[in-house]
């Protein structure tokens, strides 16, 4: 007699398996593709254990890389990408972002980072593009004003007594601070800035919160609170006070105003009017401006203080400038266009950011619901697909000794060579969602190196754990660069 419940059984089990490990393993279009562990078809458990704790599995899914070519499959529902098609079709395609973007929303309310859909995105992104622009970053006066007194007036006269006393000091937390002066100083106008650079107790409370909100430690609530409280008190200032003169300076909050003006009248206010997309948004730049300077600022001082020879290089490239950057107050800074062309400073921001890139992990996309085509596999819609600077910047083909860090590589007399390191340099990432920031980032490690180097030379006292974290944004694991601080002879004042 026919027992039912057993066929039941039987034919479920058939059911499940073919669903769960013959489809996925040998019939799906997924299955051509390279395992980067041979549970990774029918199972996540690998890719998650490397991802325990915060970790982004870089590590591993590069050696995966090495081992199987340029696209491996890392789950069922997830491949990572290194190869220039990859980077083609992902980020210039209609590849939207995943879900895990829109946990970083501020107070609630997306901003550009944060928003999965690209005709929203887009929206926005039109509305900021501009006061990012190299062409405005290159030549705002009231950029080149800001500038003027966080260097002249604020970071000289810090470094000059660290210089004096030959004291040893943390370079890392005084990054810290530069990042988030220069960067409220663009949203907020210098008269609304923090003053981190100067206030040490106001830094350390500040990026203490910064850190535990990031790190998502206990007490992240409280310590998101305090930051949004005083990205909203910076808002307020801005809005009340847009144009406060402070020593000389032009106070104008050039991507506060921008902002507000283009979203007025949209989206719920709060009771001070503040627009709550627009401190959305400030908080978000706020922490891009912090992690600029606190990765790669931090990794060039590094660089430059094992090598005194590249630092001497640097340094004498730095003296061609006009005028010699002076503690005079009313000392005025070179124009941006000048710094900007000088080709070992140029080489050296790239070179930090190939081998420390800042966001180092893979930026994950969906595939539109009609599937894809990368590199010569289909793709059914809705997975999950990434490609990474780590690995895009280690491909050893286009970077000998990748892991080196080797500024000179940017000046090979070969075109071609040069040419096609920048099709693999992807820092900044690609396509429509590239970083809004590059060229803001950009200006301020360039004129920051321009006043530490051509006035002080820098020696490593302490850098232990100064080997990069697997964290999605990736700086030294021990959290210090200490260094001391010597004048240099030839531009004694
Ligand atoms: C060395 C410094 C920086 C690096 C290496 C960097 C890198 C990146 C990368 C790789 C992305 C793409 C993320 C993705 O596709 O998932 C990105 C996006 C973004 N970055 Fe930066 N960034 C830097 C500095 C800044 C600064 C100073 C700002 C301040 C405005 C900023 C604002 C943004 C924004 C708003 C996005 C999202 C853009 C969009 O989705 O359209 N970044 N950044």
């Amino acid at each position: 007699m026919l027992n039912l419940p057993l066929l039941f059984t039987l034919i479920s089990t058939i059911l499940l398996l073919y669903r769960y490990v013959i489809y996925p393993a040998f019939v799906s279009p997924l299955s051509k593709i390279p395992a980067a562990h041979f549970t990774a078809p029918v199972s996540s458990v690998w890719i998650r254990s490397k991802r325990r704790n915060g970790k982004t599995g870089i590590q591993s899914i590069f050696a995966a890389h090495k081992r199987l070519g340029p696209i491996v499959q890392l789950s069922p529902n997830e491949l990572s990408v290194a190869s220039l098609d990859g980077l083609r079709q992902i980020y210039t395609g209609a590849f939207e972002k995943t879900a895990w973007y829109s946990e970083l929303a501020n107070l609630g309310v997306p901003n550009l980072v944060s928003m999965l859909k690209n005709k929203p995105h887009s929206v926005r992104k039109r509305m900021l593009s501009h006061i990012y622009s190299r062409s405005y970053i290159g030549s705002s006066i009231d950029l080149h004003d800001l500038s003027r007194v966080l260097i002249v007036e604020r970071l000289l006269p810090v470094l000059q007594k660290a210089a004096e006393s030959a004291e040893p000091f943390d370079a890392y937390s005084l990054n810290q601070a530069l990042g988030a002066d220069f960067m409220t100083s663009y949203l907020f106008g210098i008269g609304n800035s923090t003053d981190f650079i100067r206030n040490v107790e106001a830094r350390k409370e500040t990026m203490q919160n910064y850190r535990t909100k990031t790190r998502g430690l206990p007490g992240k609530e409280k310590a998101s609170r305090e930051l949004d409280a005083l990205i909203l008190s910076l808002c307020e200032s801005a809005g009340t006070s847009s144009q406060k003169a402070l020593s000389g300076a032009s106070s104008y909050p050039v991507v506060y105003s921008q902002l507000s003006a283009r979203l007025s009248n949209s989206e719920s206010p709060l009771p001070n009017h503040i627009n709550l997309a627009v401190a959305s948004e400030m908080i978000d730049h706020f922490g891009a401006g912090i992690e600029s300077a606190r990765i790669t600022l931090t990794y060039i001082q590094w660089e430059l203080s094992r090598d005194s020879e590249l630092q001497a290089q640097l340094r004498s490239e730095l003296l061609t400038i006009q005028p010699l950057l002076s503690l005079r107050s009313e000392a005025n800074l070179p124009n941006y266009g000048d710094i900007d062309g000088l080709p070992l400073l140029e080489a050296i921001v790239k070179e930090i950011i190939r081998v420390y890139p800042p966001s180092p992990a893979l930026l994950p996309r969906v595939t539109p619901r009609g599937g894809a085509v990368i590199e010569g596999y289909t793709i059914p819609g809705g997975i999950e697909v990434g490609a990474s600077a780590h690995c895009m910047h280690r491909n050893p083909s286009v970077f000998p000794s990748p892991s080196t860090f080797d500024p000179f590589r940017w000046l090979d007399k070969d075109e071609e060579k040069r040419r096609e390191m920048d099709r693999w340099w992807w820092g900044f990432g690609s396509g429509a969602r590239m970083c809004l920031g590059s060229h803001f980032a950009t200006y301020m490690l360039k004129v920051l190196i321009l006043a530490i180097y051509s006035k002080f030379q820098t020696e490593i006292v302490d850098d232990e754990g100064i080997e990069q974290e697997d964290t999605f944004l990736a700086g030294p694991k021990g959290e210090k660069l200490v260094l001391t601080l010597r004048k240099v002879e030839a531009v004694k004042e």
